[in-house]
Formats: structure tokens, C-alpha cells, sequence
């Protein structure tokens, strides 16, 4: 049924709504949410097809707004279509002329379902700020669609820059696929690990670009994003190992196939399933909780991902491979997703559960890995075995090291470490003299004063090491709290001084942080205001529950900016702050909760401090 409401009002559609559900019965009672459709007019069709198809498995109330004129009188016109060809859903296309053009949200609100949620959809071009639109700041998820858009690296640049959790885009939902592949091919022997990566597609395609983060992510290997002719769409990935690659490529025959092969097995096809809109825009309806690997391949991977060279140049050099491996097409017929029409539920839920391990793995892997030794003297030593390794590989790649100390007996621990093997020459002079220390946090109070975190490491032996002494860089000392705020100032210059363009920091290649019984980090203490700082490296602390109370500390935005974070914790007392902090995230509560490198977080324990962690 179809009902035309041309210049009307939406209280007028509200009741005529009210009236057709009682005119076609309960089944409008049955909606799970609200579809919010933001649409230019020539796209609108398209939408509303899309949209009525893709809610056929989530009964839903589609609101579509089609922003008409946006010059002259303000009017509303409005229809209304439920059963028949509007499926189990409702559909009311609202076209908005004049000024009404720009009230979208007052439009729509008193069309709201009670109690249900929120989606809201841009078919085209979204507002640059999603989340922070009138209708994104209504809706529980926020789904766009970079690969409809023009110029969709700067699209992707701008989901990065205002992501908020519930923010999705289908260019990621359209390579669900190509994951699950991916992944399903790491499931089986050999183990090894993924030494590189390299993902062919056109220039500027936004689901390569979002794979090639996931990779990033997810393997922490270099990733590297080749590229193919325009219009060629994503051509292939190839997975380097020891044992040899593990190479995905797209065959170019039409059939939605690709070849998977791998060192040790026969290359095979497997259907692509490449979906359409509908069924895109249905996969994204399916979940409404925040698509958190989506947000670590935007905002953590995507950054790492760098620009390779052409398909062509990149075959020749053996980076890439050159085209579909030959396989056997005898049974092409059975594999093609066009044969197979829809993908069958239990081929989608295959997917998924592949998806699932695979997020779990990252998830965990994000969490931070904990490794657990008998005492805090073997912590200290396994930790200083590691750090040596990492600034090893950090002077041979890019000349130099920054390393973030901590202050605490964990600190002290891992220096007088450091500086006897500096003593007995274990550490090598021309490595070491390219590493610059920075600390995590330092107590205000006059330099050399024994409550210095520095003070204590040159008790340690910091001295001892082959670092120059100006690449030792320390916090500003003073007595006058009212100069906490200065030092802070000055030490995030000294930062900024040693950073990459447009960076704050230096890249910080390994930060250490010990932990506190209340579970606090560097400086940064439960439910304190340092906490929520966003727009600064440092902040200074005037009242800190842990006596001195005048402090500098590093901030999460600088924290967060460490290839890898390790939280070095010993003693029983700890153990329960451990035990929490692995429990939750991102918890003001909980500080070590907030923190974790870009590639690694590794929680560094002695027994006692990991007592309580297999209760979690
Ligand atoms: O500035 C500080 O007060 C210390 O740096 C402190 O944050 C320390 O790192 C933790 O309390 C863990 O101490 P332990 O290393 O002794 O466990």
C-alpha cells in the first residue's frame, strides 16, 4: 500500500502512520529499528530499494529523507508504503524543500520508534563529521559507504579524524570475504608468522585501503598497498612467510572467484560472494554494537600501511603475484557465486565464525600478551634482553631509538640491569649511543632530590650506559608547584623537538610503564583529570594520591603513540590491579586499562603480580 502526503506536516504523518498500522495489522508492531536514509534526489530510488531489501531479515521503520530545492518555500512531501512491496518494513520518504532542507533531525525525531535503534545511512556523500551531524548524533550506528564517494582516501582520512564507536563504513562490510579467506588460510599448518604484506587494487580504492590496514593491524608486519590499472577494483592480496606466500587473487573472468594458493597445497577456488548493496547494507544492520576491528584497521592500521609500486613493476620484482595461479576450472560451475545465487546461511555463518576467531586473536592481541617469569629479577632481565633486540632493529631501520623509562623499582630494576651489561660491554657502543631515553613521568621537586625518577636511575647506573648525554632527556626539575605547569610545557617541546612532522612525539619504539596497586600509569592516577587530556603529550599533576603530589606525566594521546607498550609488574600487591586492568578497557577508572602500543602491548609479570589473572 502506497499513501501520498504531498505538502503535509510530520504530525500529519505520524497519524496517518498510526492509522495504517491499524488498517494492516500488528505486523508493524514488530519493528527492531529505525533505518535513518539520507539522500540526494537522483540516488533515492536506488536507496530505497536497497534499503527495503536489505531490512527484509530486520523488520524495520525506514525513514528516508530526500533533500530536494534547498531554495524557496520550506514544504515537506511525504509517502508512506507498508506491506506488499515495502516487505515487513515501513517506509516513509520524506522530500524536504527550503529551509527544511537543513532541519533534517526535527523532521525526523517525532517519526522516531520508541525504544528502538537508531542506524543512520548515507547512500552518497556523508557530512565530514558523521557522528558529530545532527542525524549521526540520533543514531546508535552510523554507516557510510567511502567507495561511493569521490576522492575516498580523503573520505576515509576524514572517518579517521571524527570516529566515534558505531561508525562503519560498507567499503570495509564489502571485503568481509577477502578477511575471512585471509584469515581461514592462517588456520592451518604451516604456523608461521606473516612476514609482509602487499594488497593490489585500483588507486584509491577504499576497501584495499581498509584491508591493507586490517593487515596492519592485525599482523603487525609491514603492509604494503601495490597498485593496479583504474577500474580494475581489489585485484589481490599476497601474505609473505618463510615457507613461502599465501596469495589471493581475483580471477578475471567474471565469475566472482578467486584462486587461493599456498605453498604445500594445490591452488583452489573460492567464490568471492561479492555482494550488492542490499545485501552489504544487511550485513551491517545485523550488528549494532561498534565495529571495533573496523576502528583498528582505520585509525591503527591504515597509518602503517605504505605506498607501493605497480602491479606490473611489483610482479616483475616477485612482490606480488602476476595473475590467478592455473587451477582446475572443471568445477567452476559449482564454485561461482553466481551459481550459487545468494550465499547460503551456514556459508555466511562459516564466514563469520572465521571473522570471529580471527577478532578474537586481534582483540587479544590488542589486550597485550602477558608473559610471566618466577621473580621480578628474571622480568628485569628478559625485559632488558628484549630491549636491547628492539633497539637493535630500531638503530638498523631508521638510525636512532626512543625509549620511555619508569620510574619505581620495576625501573630501577631494569636499569642497574642495563648498566651491568654496559659495565661488562654486552651492550654495543655505536647501537646504543643512537638511543635517546625520555621518562614516562617524573616527581616536581629540585634536581638530584632522591625522589627524582632520574635521580634514581643515575643511582642505578644510568651513567654507565653508551647513551650521549644529550640523549638523555629530563623533565624539568623545580619546587614551586605553581612551575609544574611550565615544566610540563617545556618537557613537550623537548618531545615535539625530536618528532616527525606534524607528530608530538618522537616514534617511540618501546614505552615502559610500571604499574601502581590502584592501578595507575606514569603519572596518569584513577578518575584524575590527566586522564582525559586529548590536545597535549604531557600535563602536570598538582595533587597526586602517591606522595611527592607534584608531578609531570606523559598523556594517553602520547602514550598511545608508542609501537609498543610494556607494562613491567611485580609483587602481590599489584595482582589485582593486573587482574583489572586486563579485564576492562579504556577505563578512567583503571588507567592501565587505557594504555596500549600501536603494534604491541606486553604485560611483563612476575608470578606474584599475575596471581589473580587466570580468576579473571
Ligand atoms: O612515579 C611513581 O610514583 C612511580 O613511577 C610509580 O608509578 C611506579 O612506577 C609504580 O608505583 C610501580 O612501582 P613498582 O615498579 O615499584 O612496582
Amino acid at each position: 500500500m502506497i499513501r501520498d502526503l504531498p505538502s503535509t506536516s510530520t504530525s500529519a504523518v505520524s497519524k496517518e502512520l498510526l492509522r495504517l498500522r491499524n488498517e494492516v495489522g500488528a505486523m508493524a508492531m514488530g519493528r527492531v529499528l529505525t533505518l535513518l536514509v539520507t539522500v540526494d534526489e537522483d540516488q533515492a530510488d536506488a536507496a530505497i530499494r536497497a534499503a527495503n531489501d536489505a531490512t527484509r531479515q530486520h523488520p524495520a521503520r525506514i525513514l528516508v529523507l530526500v533533500l530536494a530545492n534547498s531554495r524557496g518555500r520550506g514544504r515537506l512531501d511525504a509517502q508512506i508504503r507498508v506491506g506488499g512491496d515495502a516487505g515487513a518494513s515501513e517506509i516513509v520518504v520524506l522530500r524536504l524543500y527550503g529551509d527544511l532542507t537543513r532541519q533534517e533531525a526535527s523532521v525526523v525525531t517525532p517519526l522516531l520508534l520508541p525504544d528502538s535503534p537508531i542506524v543512520a545511512w548515507w547512500p552518497g556523500e556523508p557530512p565530514a563529521d558523521v557522528a558529530g551531524s545532527p542525524l549521526g548524533q540520533m543514531a546508535h550506528r552510523r554507516i557510510t559507504d567511502a567507495t561511493v564517494c569521490p576522492r575516498p582516501a580523503t573520505q576515509l582520512k576524514r572517518r579517521d579524524r571524527h570516529y566515534a564507536p558505531g561508525d562503519s563504513d560498507l567499503a570495509w562490510t564489502r571485503i568481509t570475504r577477502w578477511r575471512a579467506l585471509l584469515a581461514a588460510s592462517l588456520e592451518s599448518a604451516p604456523f608461521e608468522p606473516v612476514t609482509g604484506a602487499a594488497v593490489t587494487a585500483e588507486p584509491d580504492h577504499p576497501g584495499a585501503a581498509l584491508l591493507a590496514g586490517w593487515l596492519a593491524a592485525m599482523l603487525r608486519c609491514p603492509v604494503t598497498r601495490v597498485r593496479s590499472a583504474a577500474g580494475s577494483g581489489l585485484v589481490s592480496v599476497r601474505l609473505e612467510r618463510v615457507s613461502g606466500p599465501i596469495d589471493l587473487v581475483r580471477t578475471e573472468d567474471g565469475t566472482d572467484t578467486a584462486t587461493l594458493s599456498r605453498v604445500g597445497s594445490l591452488p583452489r577456488l573460492v567464490a568471492l560472494h561479492t555482494p550488492s548493496l542490499a545485501q552489504t547494507l544487511a550485513d551491517e544492520l545485523r550488528r549494532l554494537d561498534p565495529d571495533e576491528v573496523y576502528a583498528v584497521a582505520l585509525r591503527e592500521g591504515l597509518p602503517l600501511v605504505s605506498r607501493g609500486s605497480t602491479r606490473s613493476r611489483a610482479a616483475q620484482a616477485g612482490d606480488v603475484p602476476a595473475g590467478p595461479e592455473d587451477v582446475d576450472t572443471s568445477d567452476r560451475a559449482s564454485v561461482s557465486s553466481r551459481a550459487l545465487g545468494r550465499r547460503s546461511p551456514s556459508e555466511r555463518a562459516a564466514d563469520e565464525a572465521v571473522q570471529a576467531r580471527v577478532e578474537e586473536a586481534l582483540e587479544t592481541a590488542r589486550a597485550g600478551e602477558v608473559r610471566t617469569f618466577p621473580d621480578k629479577g628474571a622480568v628485569a632481565r628478559t625485559v632488558v634482553d628484549e630491549l636491547d633486540r628492539r633497539v637493535h632493529d630500531a638503530v638498523a631501520t631508521r638510525g636512532q631509538a626512543h625509549l620511555v623509562l619508569t620510574g619505581g623499582s620495576m625501573g630501577t630494576a631494569v636499569m642497574e640491569d642495563l648498566a651491568g651489561r654496559a659495565r661488562s660491554g654486552d651492550l654495543e657502543r655505536a647501537v646504543w649511543q643512537q638511543v635517546h631515553l625520555w621518562w614516562g613521568d617524573e616527581r616536581f621537586v629540585p634536581e638530584g632530590h632522591e625522589d627524582r625518577n632520574d635521580a634514581q636511575a643515575d643511582d642505578a647506573g644510568l651513567g654507565d650506559l653508551p647513551v650521549r648525554r644529550e640523549h638523555v632527556h629530563r623533565v624539568p626539575a623545580g619546587s614551586d608547584p605553581e612551575q609544574a605547569t611550565e615544566a610540563a610545557a617545556r618537557y613537550a617541546a623537548e618531545l615535539a623537538r625530536h618528532a616527525p612532522e606534524g607528530s608530538g612525539v618522537p616514534e617511540l619504539d618501546v614505552v615502559m610503564l610500571g604499574v601502581g596497586p590502584d592501578a595507575h600509569v606514569a603519572s596518569l592516577f584513577p578518575g584524575r583529570p590527566q586522564l582525559g587530556v586529548e590536545d597535549r603529550t604531557t600535563a602536570a599533576v598538582g595533587d597526586s594520591p602517591k606522595p611527592p603530589p607534584t608531578r609531570v606525566t606523559l598523556t594517553l594521546p602520547a602514550l598511545a603513540q608508542a609501537s609498543a607498550v610494556w607494562l613491567l609488574v611485580a609483587g602481590a600487591d599489584k595482582a589485582e590491579a593486573v587482574a583489572l586492568a586486563r579485564g576492562t578497557r579504556d577505563d578512567p577508572q583503571v588507567p592501565a586499562s587505557c594504555v596500549r602500543g600501536r603494534h604491541e602491548t606486553v604485560w611483563w609479570l612476575d608470578e606474584a603480580a599475575a596471581a589473580s589473572l587466570d580468576q579473571v
